[in-house]
């Protein structure tokens, strides 16, 4: 199944920032995007494939070694000397690779690599980040947002292009029956909740189309705005997954007591994404979906006082009928919202980060009748629905 009409497509017209500084003159920030995936689903062999196919990008990718999967059975064009202190020590911590990619692996997690790749800017044109090891993208997603470090440096030349997730066409199912964690939350129902996009690798082993429209029923369950694509051996058309756009407008966070409006930013289609509302529910995973109408600029503020009490607190704000704390967990949220006044906002955001920005006014083409709002996660049932539907009605 593909279901390319419903991708939430974000798409960066240059817009500027509000509130954010600007950027200089000049300078492209490089999109990153992060794979994570099931165990054994075929991270590898998406990776294999982006460093050796001629698809004509110049990837970066950084894996968390590639001592097994790449060094081995790629051909590298160079081996390249890193090390800063001693140049004749070759480190190979890069492999220059024939079909224009890079090649670099994580010795030291996280910003410190992307750090080291960066001082080789100019030789790339997308980053690709690995996760394997690190089964939760969501942390790794939000360190784009929440690490000062990173925030004061690297993003202003990087930003998170979106979030991709390998899902085994055979054994995904019950990984995901399965899956549970001292939270409730296992990893690969977190993975395909944090995810923009979804591979479903290895539907050459399916035994039945009826068992890969389950899987992939089950995975929509979950995040029902994540395109699925089929795949054998992650064929896919490199450009279904990079250069997405899925976090667009979203360059500064608000998490507890940070409360900046960032750049502006427009959207495609996101108002097309949502399927029509139903409630599924796996391990306590589930989403909620509702549209939203035009709302006036004091509901919008209304309605982000409900999501801060939901996405912080991690509770509904209390009904004045009754002192039940209902507990809410949200992995993933995003959404389109409307105002009376003609203006479009949208809304990105990661476990307890969001960022609501305004869509530029020239990049608003044909402004929607209402728009969208889907949370994912935990304690998204009824209760959730008619508390969130109260603010907006
Ligand atoms: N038949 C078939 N085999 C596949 C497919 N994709 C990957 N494989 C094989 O499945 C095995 C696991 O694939 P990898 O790419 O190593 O999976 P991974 O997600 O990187 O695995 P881990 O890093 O161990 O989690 C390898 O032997 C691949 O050759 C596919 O679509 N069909």
């Amino acid at each position: 199944m593909d279901l390319d009409a419903d991708i939430p497509t974000l798409i960066d017209h240059g817009a500027q920032s509000v509130g954010s500084p600007e950027q200089p003159q000049g300078s492209k920030r490089i999109p990153c995007t992060i794979i994570s995936g099931f165990l054994g689903a075929g991270k590898s062999t998406l990776l294999k494939r982006i460093l050796t196919e001629r698809h004509g990008y110049r990837i970066a990718v950084i894996m968390n070694e590639f001592g097994d999967s790449a060094e081995q059975s790629i051909e590298a064009k160079t081996i390249n000397v890193t090390s800063k202190e001693d140049p004749t020590v070759q480190s190979e911590e890069f492999l220059e690779l024939a079909n224009g990619c890079l090649c670099c692996s994580i010795k030291d997690a996280g910003i410190a690599a992307i750090e080291k790749l960066m001082e080789r800017k100019g030789a790339f044109d997308h980053i690709i980040l690995e996760t394997t090891g690190l089964a939760d993208p969501g942390p790794i997603a939000s360190i784009f947002w929440q690490n000062e470090e990173y925030s004061a440096g690297l993003s202003r030349e990087i930003i998170l292009d979106g979030v991709v997730c390998v899902v085994d066409a055979i054994f995904g199912r019950k990984q995901m029956e399965e899956d549970h964690s001292v939270d409730g939350i296992g990893e690969s129902l977190r993975q395909i909740a944090c995810s923009d996009v979804i591979l479903l690798n290895k539907v050459d082993l399916a035994p039945s189309e009826d068992d890969l429209s389950e899987t992939e029923h089950m995975i929509q369950g979950v995040n029902p705005s994540a395109p699925i694509h089929r795949t054998t051996r992650a064929n896919i058309d490199i450009g279904r997954i990079i250069n997405i756009n899925a976090y667009v407008g979203v360059d500064h966070l608000r998490m507890g007591a940070f409360h900046e409006r960032s750049r502006n930013a427009s959207l495609d289609h996101l108002h097309d994404l949502v399927p029509q509302p139903k409630h599924y529910e796996l391990r306590g995973i589930s989403s909620l979906q509702v549209t939203v109408p035009p709302l006036s600029l004091c509901k919008l503020e209304l309605l982000e006082e409900w999501l801060q009490r939901v996405l912080w607190d991690g509770e509904l704000p209390k009904d004045n009928a009754s002192d039940t704390v209902h507990q809410i967990n949200v992995l993933r949220c995003k959404g389109l919202f409307v105002t009376d006044t003609g203006k479009e906002y949208i809304l990105q955001g990661v476990q307890t980060m969001y960022d609501i920005s305004e869509v530029n006014g020239e990049d608003v083409q044909g402004l929607p009748s209402a728009g969208k709002l889907v949370l994912i996660g935990k304690g998204l049932d009824e209760v959730a629905r008619a508390s969130l539907l109260k603010v907006l009605g």
